[in-house]
């Protein structure tokens, strides 16, 4: 019998668990706040991280890693991108070598560039692992609204098998191949939502919001075909999808803070915002390719405060101009679905 448990009791862990949960499977949600892990069990609520949504009797809640996993035939990792190397350590002595793991942050590593199934594939070599991205608001998900994500692991039959198994009514579960590409535009989209944000945080209008949105999606695609992604994932679920999603408003976290940037509000209590620990590597990972990428180069250096923000946005008008795709480079034909 397949058995579920989501490690991670924020915001996205807990909409994926009650997900599963009202779909009728058994699922075990992995907190560390024992006070909190005992709330939820009480009042069937996560008041912290998904205040106002009622969670199924079928999610169980708990701080014990044996309990959890025990057990389990798929885990989906829900915590932050920096924090994946120790939590996924500190699973191994728990998990089942056949344990499918579906990872669900959406950054990259800062100490080492990389994205969060190579993080993984190092601690825990033997499990089957893979991605999960897409646009997709935990409060929406938790309510039941619909949505359409990417599943993407290198054995395509496994991509396929856990697109099924995690599909349901209202959560739409595409299969894919390209893990890299699918890494790269959850981790990728962050960052642009901050410039987003700064730019509505000034009040520049909804011409430059979007077209912040349209440069950045190509600074996303360059970076990310650098890297290593297929084109036409980018222009996907996880990556356009996510990006347009991000970038909309202050349902996202990633927005907020860059709203906060351009508002000159304080940051420090703000709520996770994966853009922030991404925006530095990701700079790096472009400035070793050779890859333009000014929005992120301007995120980057108003995060480690060499540059006030409307310096930024100054400095990226005063760009000298250029032809909007460069002809040199061949286009690819957009994808057939
Ligand atoms: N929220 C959303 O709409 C979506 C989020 N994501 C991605 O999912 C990931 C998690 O986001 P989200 O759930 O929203 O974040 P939250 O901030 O809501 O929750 C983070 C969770 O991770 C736990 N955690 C933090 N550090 C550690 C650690 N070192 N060891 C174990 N657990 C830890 C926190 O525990 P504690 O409470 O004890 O601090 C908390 O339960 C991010 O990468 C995000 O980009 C993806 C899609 C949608
Ligand atoms: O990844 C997300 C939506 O797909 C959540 O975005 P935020 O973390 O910016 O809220």
């Amino acid at each position: 019998m397949s058995r579920t448990a989501v490690v991670g009791a924020g915001a996205w862990g807990t909409a994926l668990a009650a997900l599963r949960a009202r779909d009728g499977e058994r699922v075990h949600l992995l907190g560390r706040d024992a006070a909190m892990v005992a709330e939820i069990n009480r009042t069937r609520r996560n008041p912290r991280y998904l205040p106002g949504i009622e969670l199924p009797e079928a999610l169980a809640a708990t701080v014990d890693p044996a309990e959890a996993l025990g057990h389990a035939t798929t885990v989906l990792l829900v915590t932050p991108a920096q924090t994946l190397r120790e939590v996924a350590a500190s699973l191994a002595p728990h998990l089942a070598p056949a344990a499918r793991l579906v990872l669900c942050s959406k950054g990259i590593e800062r100490a080492t560039g990389l994205f969060a199934s190579a993080v993984v594939r190092d601690t825990l070599p033997d499990n089957p692992i893979a991605v999960l991205s897409g646009p997709s608001f935990a409060d929406d998900v938790a309510r039941g609204l619909p949505t359409a994500v990417t599943l993407a692991a290198e054995d395509e039959r496994l991509a396929d098998e856990l697109a099924q198994a995690l599909s349901g009514p209202s959560f739409r579960v595409y299969a894919h191949a390209d893990v890299l590409g699918v890494e790269a535009g959850g981790a990728l989209k962050n960052v642009l939502a901050l410039a987003a944000g700064a730019a509505a945080g000034l009040g520049l209008g909804a011409s430059a919001g979007a077209a912040i949105v349209t440069r950045g999606f190509v600074e996303l695609r360059r970076l990310g075909e650098a890297l290593g992604a297929r084109p036409e994932t980018l222009m996907g679920l996880s990556g356009l999808g996510d990006l347009v999603l991000t970038c909309s408003g202050t349902q996202s976290r990633n927005f907020r803070y860059g709203l906060a940037m351009g508002r000159s509000e304080p940051l420090d209590a703000l709520p996770l915002a994966e853009g922030v620990h991404s925006a530095a590597i990701a700079r790096r990972l472009a400035r070793e390719r050779g890859i333009e990428a000014p929005i992120i180069e301007a995120v980057a250096a108003i995060l480690e405060d060499r540059m006030p923000v409307r310096e930024a946005v100054a400095s990226l008008l005063a760009r000298p101009l250029r032809r909007e795709f460069d002809e040199r480079r061949i286009e690819p034909p957009l994808p057939v679905f």
